[in-house]
């Protein structure tokens, strides 16, 4: 991997959220000084939409120039358009349809029953197509240089759509995936891949909660990211396990000694 994880424990789930929040808006700052633009993937799940929530809150907010910031995502669970269950629909309501961001920087995933039908392998190619037409040629990859790429992180150590075993967590050559059969409903969904992952810049994982302590635990304790896809997440110079203190609660003593719990 290319750079060790670094952990970051906050309290609780609450305090997590807010710490990443503010984290985040300061990197979109500075990487739209630096850039001019910057560029995040987005997570579904409860915890990626705290953070949302979290920054749609923030007085410091409009700190971001938002008409500046591309926006992507990890994963879609692939329902129709406006399904209250799309990752899209919930980061809308969380914070998107609170800032005004330029529609055409919003890159969402394709929805079902549009124009490909129920084809997630169709949707996932056009996705895939979409990321290379905004990638640069320094970029050398098939997706953009993502500043922040977020995960949230499942109780068997899946993100995104990449389920431990699967066929998605061992695709190598292609940037996004149709994924069929999926243990977390809904089972049809678009995935980035681990080389799309690996693309990013940072990488944040997001885990909360007593029922993600193993998962961490293992992610954190050399597994295979077949067995575990999140120990296969990583960004290019930075790797950010974002935790709460009961996500941290098994953790090896290494790595997070119970004297700070
Ligand atoms: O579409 C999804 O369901 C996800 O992107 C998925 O990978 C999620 O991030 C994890 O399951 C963690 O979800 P929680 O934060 O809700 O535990």
């Amino acid at each position: 991997m290319s750079s060790s994880p670094q952990l970051v424990v906050h309290r609780d789930k609450d305090l997590m959220a807010q710490a990443a929040a503010a984290r985040l808006l300061t990197k979109i700052v500075d990487a739209q000084a630096a850039r001019g633009a910057a560029s995040v993937v987005l997570t579904g799940g409860r915890n990626g939409n705290g953070l949302l929530a979290a920054l749609a809150t923030s007085p410091a907010r409009d700190a971001i120039d938002w008409s500046r910031l591309d926006l992507w995502w990890g994963d879609e669970r692939f329902l129709p358009e406006g399904d209250p269950d799309r990752n899209v629909t919930q980061a809308r309501e969380a914070l998107l349809d609170a800032v005004p961001l330029d529609p055409a920087r919003v890159h969402a995933m394709p929805a079902s029953e549009g124009v490909y039908g129920n084809d997630a392998d169709a949707a996932a190619e056009a996705y895939a197509q979409e990321l290379a037409a905004a990638a640069r040629p320094e970029n050398h990859a098939e997706v953009p240089s993502f500043d922040v790429l977020l995960l949230g992180v499942g109780p068997d150590t899946h993100v995104a759509s990449l389920f431990p075993e699967h066929p998605g967590v061992r695709e190598t050559e292609r940037m996004v995936i149709g994924v069929h059969g999926a243990p977390k409903p809904p089972p049809t969904r678009i995935s980035l891949t681990l080389p799309a992952i690996r693309a990013a810049r940072e990488v944040w994982l997001l885990a909360a909660g007593e029922d993600k302590a193993k998962a961490a635990a293992i992610a954190l304790s050399g597994a295979g990211e077949i067995q575990a896809p999140a120990a296969g997440a990583y960004g290019r110079a930075r790797t950010l396990w974002l935790l709460d203190s009961a996500a941290a609660s098994q953790l090896p003593r290494e790595l997070y000694p119970p004297a700070l719990a």
